[in-house]
């Protein structure tokens, strides 16, 4: 299988925020979820991958497409690869239907039934301007755009935040349709744990600029485990095996990926099955947001 983005060793400084040897792959038929704290680094990654900001050092590759030769290569990496924002640098007074004459007449590939037929899906009506739409809206219409020139890659900057439930349902519902289509992938930013849950097949994480993991969801979930027990059971040593940990004077509740030691450990612990905001939160706890190269992200590195 072929991979539709490897990133390596992906650096951009800036003043007060490193991007750090940044480095992980998308195998193609994937769909990857990035995720990660309020400033960690998920917008500054997916700039310099797509070359609109320069990179200090690092390869990039899309489709095969080797990205420091964006100039020579500019036309074909555009037909290839759908980016989804939800201001998508339209001008406000167009409507969508010249908004959409004018993305035609710039991607080979066009296809205008596929257009419509998301247009209908998402509900949007052509003849409006893109200023009087709402956020969701011209998510939506972005989506509907990047995926009616038959990209192969689709690039997405949070695009389900601040949206509500059922228009998040209906943009995650298009993406599983997108990928129905063989060699595809999609790479999306969030800070929505549900939304990963519901459609990634591997999470990248990102703190403070570096990869603490890239994972297949599935293997994710299985991985980690609530423990809850009593205070009296909870030795040093079974403290070491979790990765969050809350400790009342009623007992103890934490998340863990060393299920097996911790049934050694405290015969008298319950285990539960954590959702993936769960182990996401244990992942980018606190610590990680107070010690830098923390305890936290040395456990889900070895992990
Ligand atoms: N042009 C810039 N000049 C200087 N610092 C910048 C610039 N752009 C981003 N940063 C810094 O880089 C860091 C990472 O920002 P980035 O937008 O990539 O984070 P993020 O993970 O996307 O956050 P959020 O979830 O809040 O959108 C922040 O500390 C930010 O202040």
């Amino acid at each position: 299988m072929d991979n539709v983005l490897e990133v390596r060793d992906l650096r951009k400084k800036y003043a007060r925020f490193e991007l750090q040897d940044v480095s992980f792959t998308i195998p193609e038929g994937c769909i990857a979820g990035f995720v990660g704290n309020n400033g960690a680094g998920k917008t500054t990654t997916i700039r310099a991958i797509l070359n609109l900001i320069h990179k200090d050092g690092g390869q990039v590759n899309i489709l095969g497409m080797d990205m420091n030769e964006k100039r020579e290569r500019e036309q074909e990496i555009k037909n290839r690869i759908g980016v989804v924002t939800d201001n998508g640098g339209f001008y406000g007074m167009f409507t969508l239907k010249e908004t959409a004459a004018l993305f035609a007449s710039l991607y080979k590939n066009w296809d205008d039934s596929v257009y419509k037929d998301w247009i209908r899906k998402f509900n949007l009506n052509e003849k409006q301007k893109i200023q009087e739409l709402s956020r969701g809206m011209k998510v939506k219409f972005s989506l509907a755009l990047a995926m009616s020139h038959h990209a192969e890659f689709l690039v997405m900057d949070e695009p389900s935040s601040g949206l509500d439930l059922i228009t998040r349902a209906q943009i995650l519902e298009s993406l599983r349709e997108y990928m129905e289509r063989e060699g595809r992938g999609v790479f999306f930013s969030t800070h929505i744990a549900t939304d990963i849950e519901k459609v990634a097949d591997i999470v990248i994480l990102i703190d403070k600029g570096r990869i603490v993991f890239q994972k297949e969801k599935d293997i994710l979930m299985e991985e980690y485990r609530i423990a809850k027990g009593d205070m009296r059971d909870l030795s040093r040593e079974a403290e070491e095996l979790f990765i969050s940990l809350q400790k009342t004077k009623y007992g103890f509740t934490g998340v863990t990926g060393r299920m097996e030691d911790m049934r050694r450990l405290v015969p008298n612990a319950l285990f539960e099955k954590p959702d993936m905001e769960e182990i996401l939160m244990a992942c980018m706890g606190k610590e990680s947001m107070e010690y830098g190269k923390s305890a936290v992200y040395e456990r889900c590195q070895a992990d």
